[in-house]
């Protein structure tokens, strides 16, 4: 049984509250902000009930360009609470234990990028985790965890199944709201529909497996470069540049697929058409008319066809990945038509931060019931899979 915030005395409680605004990055700012939007109604209401909160957050990945401190997102956490968030260049030091008890009830401090310390970039189990010295010298300071990254939550890592083992653990708003969606897609209008695109070719494949062999999936409409690597697997000479595009994310990948058209073909749906770069242009070609020596960018309009008519009699559609690389204006039709057929769905769901960065830009994201917060958290939870986490919050 995992206890809630409805299950919490907040009233002057010290709260270490894990949320994950991990954000694309532009310059020494945020690009998109959405993911601290999520968390406002957790921050919100916990401040509103007086506790004393505590926030624990990564951003980016050691060496990467996304890798930055939390100050830009204190700054716009202010903005959206409507009431100052302060900010601790640290994260377990003595000095952010003294910001902690210094807090008064109805504040917060965002504490520094959790990954600044190597510890929270290794995985460990709930126990070990417990002892690092980041949940170790920080749990003493706090009366309660809240976790609210569910995108984060597929990793073990210790600001995610750490602390619950020193202290009473509770699933934050976005959290409960996560797995109420993603935990129940069983329970969830039939027929189902997936739609698996963009560039996470092995997690997508595995997606499909399981939801297939649980016989959760009607039918499974692939896009992006998961859907270049079925039509490979089919025999489909997409060229030299597409195979390229598919082996450098996953050299497996078309064997994957091809195992499983081998035991599902009837179920699995793949692009009748793409759209290849003509110089400054979107050229298509149906599959008959490959290959291209360009890779293909997009499903053609063939393709949106087809799969609007399926989408048009789904009762629910989930959906993960654009359909092309809709950061180009010239390929963002697939995942436009794609999309918006999805929301014709009774349920629509969609998981992936780039997808709903997509959707964002393609202003679509209204029409859906459910836009997950997480990426390959959401896709676990989508495979039947649990995630590290979340076991970790069960009482
Ligand atoms: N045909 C294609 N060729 C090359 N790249 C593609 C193609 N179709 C989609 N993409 C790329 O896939 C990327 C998004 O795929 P990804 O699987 O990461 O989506 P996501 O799961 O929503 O994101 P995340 O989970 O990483 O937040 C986009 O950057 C897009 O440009
Ligand atoms: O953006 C995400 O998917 C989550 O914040 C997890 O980030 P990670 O993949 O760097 O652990």
């Amino acid at each position: 049984m995992i206890r809630t915030l409805d299950d919490l005395d907040a009233e002057g409680a010290a709260l270490g509250v894990r949320v994950d605004i991990n954000s694309p990055i532009d310059g020494d700012g945020l690009d998109d902000d959405a993911r601290l939007r999520a968390h406002v109604e957790t921050i919100a209401e916990l401040c509103r009930r007086g506790a004393r909160v505590a926030l624990l957050a990564h951003q980016g990945r050691p060496g990467g360009e996304e890798f930055t401190d939390l100050r830009a997102h204190a700054d716009r956490l202010d903005e959206l609470l409507g009431f100052p968030v302060a900010y601790s260049d640290s994260t377990f030091t003595a000095d952010a234990r003294e910001r902690i008890a210094g807090l008064e009830p109805g504040s917060a401090v965002l504490l520094e990028n959790t990954r600044f310390y190597s510890e929270e970039y290794m995985s460990f189990d709930p126990e070990a985790a417990a002892e690092t010295y980041l949940v170790e010298r920080l749990a003493p300071a706090l009366d309660a965890y809240v976790n609210d990254a569910f995108a984060t939550s597929h990793r073990r890592q210790p600001s995610i199944v750490g602390f619950p083992e020193l202290l009473d653990p509770y699933a934050g708003r976005v959290m409960e709201r996560e797995l109420d969606v993603l935990g129940n897609i069983a329970e969830s209008p039939e027929p189902r529909v997936y739609v698996l695109g963009g560039a996470k070719v092995d997690d997508s494949i595995e997606v499909a497996r399981s939801v297939l062999e649980r016989g959760l999936a009607d039918s499974v409409l692939t896009a992006g470069i998961v859907g270049n690597a079925f039509l490979l697997a089919d025999g489909v000479s997409l060229g030299a540049a597409s195979a390229g595009v598919v082996n450098e994310r996953s050299h497996d990948a078309v064997k994957n697929a091809g195992d499983l058209l081998d035991d599902f073909s009837h179920r699995i749906y793949m692009p009748r058409d793409v759209a290849v770069e003509r110089g400054d242009e979107r050229c298509e070609f149906d599959l008959d008319e490959l290959p291209s020596n360009s890779p293909a960018m997009d499903i053609g309009v063939r393709t949106v066809a087809a799969y609007a008519e399926i989408l048009d009699d789904a009762g629910t559609a989930i959906l993960n990945g654009p359909a092309g690389v809709f950061e180009d204006d010239r390929f963002e039709t697939g995942t436009l038509e794609m999309y918006s057929s999805a929301t014709r769905a009774d349920t629509s769901i969609v998981g992936g931060g780039d997808t709903a960065s997509a959707l964002r830009k393609l202003d679509l994201l209204e029409g859906f019931d459910h836009v997950s917060t997480g990426g390959g958290a959401a896709l676990r939870m989508l495979t039947g899979d649990t995630l590290a986490g979340v076991e970790a919050l069960h009482r």
